[in-house]
């Protein structure tokens, strides 16, 4: 029935203020404001419709993007939208495209590297638009060792230039989103020769295209790479391949803040620490944990309603059947799904706030924090890429068969997700960055050197050796300082179990390759310790709104109670508990998610997110959904003609055939 809410008995069971938990989401109001005014202008302007993206052919589908995105860029520019405004956009329009890299990448990487001369040259020309960049690092033979690239920029001292080159195969620039048919400029990362000596990675501004017509210029070969996982999902992006024949570019597009090399070709290295030649990584991975709340958020709300909706069994005199949401193994798969996308937010706020911490610091020549906002960012977006690419797919399947369905929005978003797994940093590789770090950080402590920030714990490593879990109630497990004790024990405890194992061993590069599986799962607690540790600091904020801050404590506790329970083997292995305590654990989990079900369909309205966004008929905000997996089925193209295209060749022959075959 349209107009009807199916789900308003549901919403009507709400214990909390659910406009005063949208603020919280949002971040402020201010944000709530922008973000739900932005929603509403893309929803209601057809050149942004998305429905149609599973069945349309690779070149319309990209074709389609750049319709969008110059679209967008031209409502952005009537509208004069701000910064802030344009990225809400961009992340409602909800389609990859290259202008994430241009934005994301290529803008920060000259923000980040450039010097002053740099950026007052080329940064008014990407502002407008005037020139399209990408951010071209990875080769066909390496992503992650970004020390094994092999692209050359030689300088020529007769000419002032460098000289850019692909000398093998594996040297070709390979995934640039971007690149294959788009960019005009690339941010490219080469090995820097001077006078036959190699001084390692640093970045280049290449001109691609010819502005006139776009054709490459002479010396590049670029292309797209192909077609990637699933259907519509990331292939809006032209990620692209690149070689170079000898290309010249003159000495000052070489990004010179970290590094410069002057007229007469000497190298001077600057007082910056040479990592900053990784800093657009650094930004990146700190958007990409903010963003894996949105995409978490999203399959959890189609889930959660669509659980609401469902029923299956249970019915007694040819009453109604059960909400499969009041199962008990639907609540805890699901809850604990929705207890992290909030989780993700709120680490996503502080790691914004630490970033943008470092980066003041760095201006003022301050280097220290550098190292911690590497590995928070490399071990944080590790950490809620994968649970979040494994939460989109667990969300599928708590929508039963219809999650298998494109309109259910669930496959497009699992494959436009997935990679996040893999692009900015393979996250096994990210998680042996935070070990390395963690192996740092326990070997200095009997120097004297106190932890600081998220390690600051490892400096009552020797408390936290010894304690006892002080647990014997079921509601003990509520406290928060009982919950990070226990985190913070098993966290230090894995990693000091590490840094002993590698004591073993005679060369410490060969142990750490040797312990590689322990040192991730420590790297993982860690992270986890963090997350649990920023949800549990939020809630000592100051929260407004009936019920707001009860339902943040119940998900809080949640959150840490699913981990406690899914990584059980860590804590009892390193002693942090005793069995019986986990089963108080899970005794207390149980009764959450009790507490949590009445409040489920108001916790997802709590992310506001309009249906044109959600893409997914059985998240419908109205809870209609057989009538619309109904009608959304007979829009597919192979319901055009009833008797389908092929019945003559293949389908009628075959049939006479057997028909032949029976009367002989
Ligand atoms: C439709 C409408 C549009 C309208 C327009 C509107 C516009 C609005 C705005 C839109 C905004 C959009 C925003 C979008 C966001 C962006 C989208 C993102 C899309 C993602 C695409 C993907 C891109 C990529 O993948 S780029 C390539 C990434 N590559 C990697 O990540 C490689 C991984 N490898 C590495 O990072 C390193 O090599 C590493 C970490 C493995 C190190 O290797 P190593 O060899 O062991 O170490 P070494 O190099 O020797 O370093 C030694 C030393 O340095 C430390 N280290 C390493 N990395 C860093 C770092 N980053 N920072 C600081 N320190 C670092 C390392 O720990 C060592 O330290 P010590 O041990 O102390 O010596
Ligand atoms: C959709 C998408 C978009 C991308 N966009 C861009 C872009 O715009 N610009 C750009 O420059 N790049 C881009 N990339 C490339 C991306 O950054 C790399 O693919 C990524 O960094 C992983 O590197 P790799 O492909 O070399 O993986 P590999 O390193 O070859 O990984 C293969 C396997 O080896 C393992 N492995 C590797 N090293 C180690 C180790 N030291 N210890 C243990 N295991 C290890 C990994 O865990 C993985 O299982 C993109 C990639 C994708 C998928």
């Amino acid at each position: 029935m349209e107009g009807v809410d199916h789900l308003a008995s549901e919403r009507s069971r709400a214990q909390f203020d659910v406009e005063e938990m949208k603020v919280v989401w949002a971040g402020s109001r201010h944000a709530l404001e922008v973000s739900d005014r932005i929603s509403r202008l893309v929803a209601s302007d057809p050149a942004f419709r998305k429905d149609n993206r599973t069945s349309l052919s690779r070149k319309e589908l990209f074709k389609n993007t750049l319709r969008k995105t110059a679209h967008a860029w031209k409502r952005i520019t009537e509208l004069r939208l701000s910064e802030e405004e344009a990225s809400r956009l961009r992340f409602y329009v909800d389609e990859p495209a290259f202008t994430d890299l241009h934005w994301g990448m290529f803008i920060p990487a000259i923000k980040g590297q450039g010097t002053e001369e740099q950026l007052q040259k080329w940064l008014p020309l990407a502002y407008k638009m005037q020139i399209i960049g990408c951010y071209a690092q990875t080769e066909l033979g390496h992503g992650s060792n970004v020390q094994g690239l092999e692209t050359t920029a030689t300088f020529d001292p007769q000419t002032d230039e460098f000289i850019i080159h692909s000398p093998t195969l594996t040297s070709s620039k390979w995934w640039p989103g971007g690149l294959g048919k788009v960019s005009t400029h690339a941010v490219i990362y080469a090995r820097l020769i001077i006078d036959g000596k190699d001084y390692g990675v640093n970045g280049f501004i290449v001109q691609l295209r010819s502005m006139d017509d776009h054709l490459p210029l002479p010396g590049i070969t670029v292309g797209d790479i192909g077609m990637k996982f699933g259907s519509g999902a990331y292939n809006t992006m032209d990620n692209g391949v690149l070689r170079f024949d000898h290309v010249r570019i003159p000495r000052d597009q070489m990004l010179m803040r970290v590094s410069q090399v002057t007229r007469e070709g000497k190298f001077v290295q600057s007082n910056v620490p040479r990592q900053l030649v990784y800093g657009t990584m650094v930004y990146v991975r700190q958007t990409i944990v903010a963003d894996a709340s949105c995409a978490l958020s999203r399959a959890v709300c189609i889930a959660t309603r669509y659980s609401a909706v469902r029923r299956q069994f249970g019915s007694q005199n040819g009453g109604v059947e059960t909400q499969v949401i009041d199962y008990k193994t639907q609540q805890s798969r699901l809850f604990p799904l929705l207890a992290s996308a909030y989780a993700f937010r709120f680490v996503g706020e502080w790691l914004k706030w630490l970033y943008t911490d470092v980066t003041q610091r760095l201006q003022a020549n301050d280097f220290s924090t550098l190292p911690e906002a590497h590995a928070c960012t490399a071990g944080l977006k590790s950490l809620t890429t994968s649970a979040t690419a494994d939460g989109i797919e667990e969300c599928r399947k708590l929508c039963g068969g219809h999650g298998y369905l494109c309109s259910s929005g669930l496959p497009e978003l699992f494959a436009v997700y997935v990679p996040a797994c893999t692009y900015e940093g393979d996250n096994i590789v990210l998680l042996l960055q935070v070990a390395r770090f963690l192996m740092k950080t326990v070997s200095q402590l009997g120097s004297g050197k106190k932890p600081v920030g998220t390690t600051a714990y490892m400096g009552r490593v020797d408390q936290l050796m010894q304690c006892h879990c002080a647990v014997q109630r079921a509601e003990d497990w509520l406290k928060p300082s009982v919950i990070l004790e226990a985190f913070e024990a098993r966290s230090a405890r894995m990693s000091v179990a590490c840094a002993q194992n590698l004591t073993n061993f005679a060369n410490p590069e060969e142990g750490f390759l040797e312990l590689s599986a322990d040192l991730t799962e420590a790297a993982v607690a860690h992270c986890q310790l963090i997350v649990v540790s920023k949800f549990i600091e939020k809630l000592k904020q100051d929260i407004p709104g009936k019920g707001v801050k009860e339902q943040l404590e119940i998900l809080c506790n949640i959150y840490a109670l699913f981990l406690l329970h899914k990584h059980l083997g860590d804590f009892l292995k390193t002693g942090c508990i005793s069995p019986k305590q986990a089963s108080l654990a899970n005794d207390q989990l149980r009764s959450l998610y009790s507490q949590a079900r009445p409040n489920a369909i108001a916790l997802v309205d709590a992310f506001d997110y309009t249906d044109h966004f959600l893409g997914s008929v059985l998240g419908r905000y109205d809870g209609n959904v057989y009538p619309k997996l109904y009608e959304e089925a007979w829009k597919d193209p192979l319901n055009d003609s009833v008797v389908p295209d092929g019945y003559q060749e293949y389908i009628r022959p075959m049939l006479k055939q057997q028909l032949r075959n029976a009367r002989l």
